[in-house]
């Protein structure tokens, strides 16, 4: 594997800093937080699938040559959730990981077309997913909330079906706040998809697309415009343009970023050369997020300790990284206020050992 779990270049101190604190995290997706245990577990129920269950083997198939390959080796590990029961194992135990790090708070980015098209049936989805989610919050205090992504380059099919399954009162799961499109962003224009974006809102969804992960600053305004977006997926290329970075400043548009993914999927060089910095002098507001971290061989903790070398960052700048993902995310006020206190008083405390 390419990626260290631990940032060997964060203090141990900082470490043990980040370890403790407590987190919101806004950008993972569902089956790409599958941990190795999941996906070995998941392997053998089904053996007829090409992901392997050897740890050593798995981090090998999870290195990935380009943004097309990392896609295609999702859509395998997308292959081994065959039933509801799969889907309430691999919700329940993302849930138990993130609690693990303090995440007190997650939004889980999930594709229901991948699983209904595979044959899940769509009810039995919704009540596997809500199901973990009421079990993670009564058993490790996390609370969930679902984004439902359009997959955008399985066209608009996959649009119309995510549409229906998260704006249809009979199917849309309690835990639903917000809206999504994933995918390569190659050749998949963010315009075609306003339609759907449009009726989520209507139904009081969170519009919350990727942009800019793997194409040009305009993918980022065409998001912003057509998609009416209230945060952005990555947006990384933002940097290569100063008016947009001014405008999601102005508007305080957050950015997820998840700079270990940016490296994994080859969408950035290195880690050096991530425009998080560029981001922060520009007055954007930025939240840390890990995106698939088994599959990049991170974790949030990690994604926070290698943002507060690229940013140069003491506990404090930490937590004030942490506040802005609680601020920006869809919590309400007296959510956000409890999370936002816990961080100043664990932070408080820390400083005064
Ligand atoms: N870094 C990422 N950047 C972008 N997206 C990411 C990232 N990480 C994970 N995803 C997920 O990958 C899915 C892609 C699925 C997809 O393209 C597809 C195409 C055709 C058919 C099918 C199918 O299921 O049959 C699926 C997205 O919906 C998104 O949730
Ligand atoms: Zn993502």
């Amino acid at each position: 594997m390419t990626q260290h779990l631990v940032d060997p270049h964060a203090p141990r101190d900082l470490r043990a800093f980040i370890a403790d604190l407590p987190k919101a995290e806004l950008h993972v997706h569902h089956v790409g937080s599958a941990s190795p245990r999941i996906v070995s577990e998941l392997a053998a129920r089904h053996p007829d699938s090409k992901v392997p269950t050897d740890p050593e083997a798995l981090a090998d198939y999870f290195t990935f040559t380009d943004f097309a390959h990392f896609i295609d080796v999702y859509l395998s590990v997308v292959d081994l959730i065959r039933t509801p029961e799969d889907v309430r194992l691999l919700t329940y135990e993302v849930a138990r990981d993130l609690a693990r790090q303090q995440v007190r708070y997650a939004e889980l980015t999930i594709t229901p077309f991948s699983s209904t098209r595979r044959g899940i049936d769509e009810r039995a989805f919704m009540d596997a997913i809500e199901d973990a989610r009421k079990a993670a919050e009564a058993e490790f205090g996390t609370v969930l909330r679902w984004c439902f992504d359009i997959p955008g380059e399985a066209g608009l099919q996959a649009a119309e079906e995510t549409a229906r399954l998260a704006t249809d009162d009979r199917l849309r799961p309690e835990g639903l706040v917000s809206f999504g499109l994933g995918g390569p962003e190659v050749g998949v224009e963010r315009p075609q998809f306003k339609p759907y974006f449009d009726r989520a809102i209507a139904a009081g969804l969170h519009s919350v697309p990727h942009a800019g992960e793997t194409t040009g600053p305009q993918t980022v305004w065409d998001a912003l415009t057509h998609l009416r977006a209230e945060r952005i997926g990555h947006g990384t290329s933002s940097a290569q343009d100063p008016k947009l970075l001014a405008h999601l400043a102005e508007h305080r548009i957050a950015l997820e970023v998840c700079p270990t993914s940016n490296i994994a999927t080859r969408a950035v060089r290195t880690l050096d050369e991530h425009p998080i910095k560029e981001f922060v002098r520009a007055g954007v507001v930025v939240t840390i997020n890990s995106d698939d971290p088994p599959m990049f061989g991170t974790d949030l903790d990690n994604e926070y300790a290698v943002a507060a070398r690229l940013l140069g960052l003491d506990e404090r700048g930490l937590a004030e990284l942490a506040k802005n993902a609680v601020e920006a995310s869809f919590l309400d006020a007296a959510g956000k206020a409890r999370i936002a206190g816990e961080i100043d008083t664990y932070t408080a405390q820390w400083l005064s050992r």
